[in-house]
């Protein structure tokens, strides 16, 4: 099962593995031409209702695949509407090459030709809401027709992400969806199939620029907490940093009194929170619990704590008191395999620490994928195990990020991964977020790599952030 909106995702990635988006609808369109063959017999009338999207795009190349039949091509609206370059390239060809193809530009004069089989290209997984003329009032002929209906990936009015179907939306006979399965639809009266279209299983293994176009915020928004500092500044400095370079729109850090001002000093764009301490205890967990619930922040709990008794207890019951969003990172993570939390957890392991919490000890995450998916499925939380590939997983849903470089190696690096991956919670699910945020880091460094070959810091990696995150996640297609 896919959404219709990770679908758009894993597109984007098959894009930069080298199978373009032109490619793809040029399968879709074969399936689509299949499964009229599989209702209508030979010389059988065929009319195809096409939008102006990608879903149109996939019935201007079905109809090539027609040509025993008896075929019509009504698009709805102008063809110099055409929203993508590959939708109008797959209708100028059907002009050229003398196919029955027209322009319905309209709605009161939509007539449905009589038909024995209509194709409904008119929306797919781009739609939002109840469907708008002209195809209002196409998708109510087309269900008084008497002939079978066959969908384009959806009927025309489903939403691909929730399921739901538009009031007015077409009722289809069949439905041939592409790649996978999407939500809600073997809930309808129809039959559905599947078609492969030739995604490669790594645009949905491999973190892409489409799992950060999924997770990308818009503008700035979202407040982050990071309790950390101690024993160490810089670590809490760089995670702070790293989630405004990622979209945040305030950065808070609470830190021991002591060494406040030092954290502080790295960077005027923190807000320091000092507490009367040397290090994180118990006593400050009520008071950390009620500020970060009260703004609705996003935590990010382990920079630079130390890892004295009384901090790791005090992490512990922050986080078995907090019930919001938080990433978990370094010292705070060995106790996360013995807490019962309501908190929503992305820990970010390196091998050392993913070992003590119990995980696999390896050096290739890759290898040991199936064993790490089952850690994070045992502590019900999302882990991003960092290492030359990171690993992110849900315990049912795995991605790898191969995005880096071997000067990622220096200290820090997974202080600025926290601070992003704590960013894009925010907007994105965990696991879509921790993903995304793996990618964007390496980019990050990968950029950096690029003009200082040797010896960069993770510092530096800071301001590279917004370009891997905004534009380097752009595939060309
Ligand atoms: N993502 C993928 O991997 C692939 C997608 N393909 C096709 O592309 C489709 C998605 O294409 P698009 O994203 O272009 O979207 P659609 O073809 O679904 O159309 C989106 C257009 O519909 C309009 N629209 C939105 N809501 C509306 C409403 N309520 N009433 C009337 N009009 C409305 C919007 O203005 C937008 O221009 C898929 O369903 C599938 O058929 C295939 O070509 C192959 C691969
Ligand atoms: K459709």
């Amino acid at each position: 099962m896919i959404t219709g909106e990770r679908m758009a995702a894993v597109d984007e990635n098959a894009a930069a593995l080298g199978v373009p988006r032109k490619q793809l609808m040029e399968s879709s369109g074969h399936a689509v031409a299949g499964a009229v063959r599989a209702v209508a017999d030979p010389g059988d009338r065929v009319v195809i209702v096409a939008g102006r999207g990608n879903n149109g795009g996939d019935a201007f190349v079905a109809a090539r695949f027609l040509d025993e039949y008896d075929v019509t091509t009504l698009l709805l609206g102008r063809a110099n509407l055409i929203g993508t370059d590959i939708a109008r390239e797959n209708w100028d060809a059907l002009q050229r090459a003398d196919y029955d193809a027209r322009e319905v530009t309209d709605s009161a004069q939509f007539e449905l030709p009589d038909a024995d089989v209509v194709v409904d290209a008119m929306l797919g997984t781009g739609i939002s809401g109840d469907l708008r003329e002209p195809a209002a009032t196409a998708a109510a002929e087309l269900n008084e027709a008497d002939a079978t209906v066959v969908a384009v990936d959806v009927p025309s009015g489903f939403d691909a992400d929730a399921g739901d179907h538009a009031a007015n939306g077409v009722d289809a006979d069949r439905v041939v969806t592409f790649h996978d399965t999407k939500p809600g639809l073997a809930d309808l009266d129809a039959e559905v199939t599947v078609a492969d279209i030739g995604i490669p299983a790594a645009a949905e293994r491999f973190v892409g620029p489409g799992d950060v176009a999924l997770a990308r915020p818009d503008g700035r928004d979202g407040r982050i907490f990071v309790i950390g500092g101690g024993p160490y500044t810089g670590a809490p400095a760089l995670a702070g940093q790293a989630a405004l370079r990622a979209g945040a729109e305030l950065s808070f850090v609470a830190a021991p009194e002591s060494v406040a001002g030092e954290i502080q000093g790295y960077a005027a764009d923190l807000i320091v929170q000092p507490y009367e301490s040397e290090r994180l205890t118990p006593e400050q967990v009520d008071g950390l619990v009620d500020t970060a619930e009260r703004h609705d922040d996003i935590v990010v709990i382990g920079p630079g704590l130390g890892t004295a008794d009384e901090t790791l207890a005090a992490a512990r019951e922050f986080l078995e008191s907090y019930t919001g969003p938080a990433v978990v990172d370094a010292d705070a993570l060995e106790i996360v395999p013995d807490i019962e939390t309501d908190a929503t957890l992305v820990c970010t392991p390196n091998r050392r620490e993913l070992a003590r919490m119990g995980g696999p000890d390896t050096d290739s995450l890759r290898e040991a994928v199936d064993e790490i998916e089952a850690f994070a499925a045992d502590l019900d939380h999302v882990v991003l195990a960092k290492g030359v590939d990171d690993v992110a997983t849900d315990g049912e849903r795995t991605r790898i990020s191969r995005a880096g470089t071997a000067g990622m190696k220096v200290g820090g690096t997974g202080d600025t991964l926290a601070g992003i991956v704590a960013a894009l919670l925010e907007h994105a699910d965990p696991l879509d977020a921790a993903a995304a945020g793996a990618y964007v880091n390496g980019l990050a460094g990968e950029s950096l790599a690029a003009t200082e070959t040797h010896g960069f810091l993770a510092s530096d990696m800071l301001t590279e952030i917004p370009t891997a995150l905004w534009d380097g996640g752009e595939s060309d297609d």
